[in-house]
């Protein structure tokens, strides 16, 4: 984490520094903290597999799948990289799944999101093999979730758990405010911000489209957790002073810059980050925790299937 140089106005805000917590840092921390736990592995004749399948031509998919196979290489996961035809039959993903769920040297499965009008969501997190689901997408790993005990926490979530551990940011007791209710974020991250555990023992309001007055919400927050996928809908004037602000949308909006685009969040940084104690920015905040916790789950994974115990980050 580092420190932004501007000072809040005395009135607006409490006068003092804002934590911008430097999401690659941590991501690098997580990496680096898997290394014992992939070398007892290997000591043991392991090497953990990870399966991505991309059965889409969206530009940010893409760019995703090739991140999270170059992390698996940084840190001696083997990455085994599947890809479909956005066009082909929904039958040639389900049969992929089939093979990858009984292929031993594939330790997760990941099936990137969102796939193509014509395949069955359901059908493919239902067909993943709940032992290798290292999104924790399964009905079976989304209900162990909610009951208390997961087998694999999503990754974004559990990357903002981190992250907030890593800024010392205690969830317990706190009034926290998700906006979004996708099964990816919103719901599983709610889910965890009320267990009674490390990085629970949260009061949690979970707020979507149909939210009548959002800002009155996230005014009475210590905590504002935006996924809702829309640029900048999370402004400074919907905060308190003090409040912990965690973005989680990646937004690409039309820019004059090389690439014709810039990447923006759900929540309007500059005047955000006026009323925050703490705040993620976009990019370099949530999306490599994403990333890392994948590694994680994947190396969690292995441990698992051969009977290793791994002491995880
Ligand atoms: N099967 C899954 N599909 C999707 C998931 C998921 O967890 N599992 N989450 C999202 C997107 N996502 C993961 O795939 C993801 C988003 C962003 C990043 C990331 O590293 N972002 C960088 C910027 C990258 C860029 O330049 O565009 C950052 O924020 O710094 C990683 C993963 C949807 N689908």
């Amino acid at each position: 984490m580092h420190e932004s140089a501007s000072l809040k106005c005395a009135g607006d805000a409490e006068v003092g520094m804002t934590d911008i917590i430097d999401g690659n840092a941590v991501a690098e921390d997580v990496r680096a903290g898997l290394t014992d736990a992939i070398d007892a592995l290997s000591e043991a004749g392991v090497t953990p597999g990870l399966a991505t399948v991309l059965m889409s031509d969206d530009p940010a998919s893409q760019t995703y799948v090739s991140m999270k196979q170059r992390d698996c290489e940084e840190v001696g996961i083997e990455a085994l990289d599947y890809e479909l035809d956005p066009d082909a039959p929904a039958e040639e993903l389900y049969e992929l799944v089939d093979d990858l769920n009984a292929d031993d040297s594939v330790h997760g499965v990941l099936v990137q999101m969102p796939l193509p009008d014509h395949v069955d969501e359901r059908e493919v997190l239902r067909r993943i093999d709940p032992a290798k689901d290292v999104d924790g997408f399964h009905p079976e790993n989304v209900g162990r979730l909610v009951a208390g005990n997961p087998r694999f926490k999503p990754c974004t979530p559990h990357g903002i758990q981190k992250l907030l551990q890593s800024a010392d940011v205690d969830t317990e007791g706190k009034d926290v405010v998700v906006v979004g209710r996708s099964n990816i974020v919103g719901k599983p991250m709610a889910n965890l911000l009320v267990q009674k555990a490390e990085g629970g023992n949260a009061t949690v309001t979970v707020c979507h489209s149909r939210t009548e007055d959002l800002a009155a919400k996230t005014k009475q927050a210590d905590i504002v957790i935006a996924a809702c996928g829309v640029p900048e809908l999370v402004t400074g004037e919907m905060l308190s002073a003090g409040v912990v602000v965690v973005d989680v949308g990646i937004n690409r909006v039309d820019a004059d810059t090389e690439k014709g685009y810039e990447l923006v969040g759900d929540v309007e940084y500059d005047s955000a980050e006026e009323k925050a104690s703490a705040i993620t920015p976009v990019p370099g905040g949530v999306g490599p925790m994403t990333r890392a916790m994948l590694l994680w789950n994947t190396v969690k994974s292995a441990g698992e299937a051969a009977d290793v115990d791994v002491d995880l980050p």
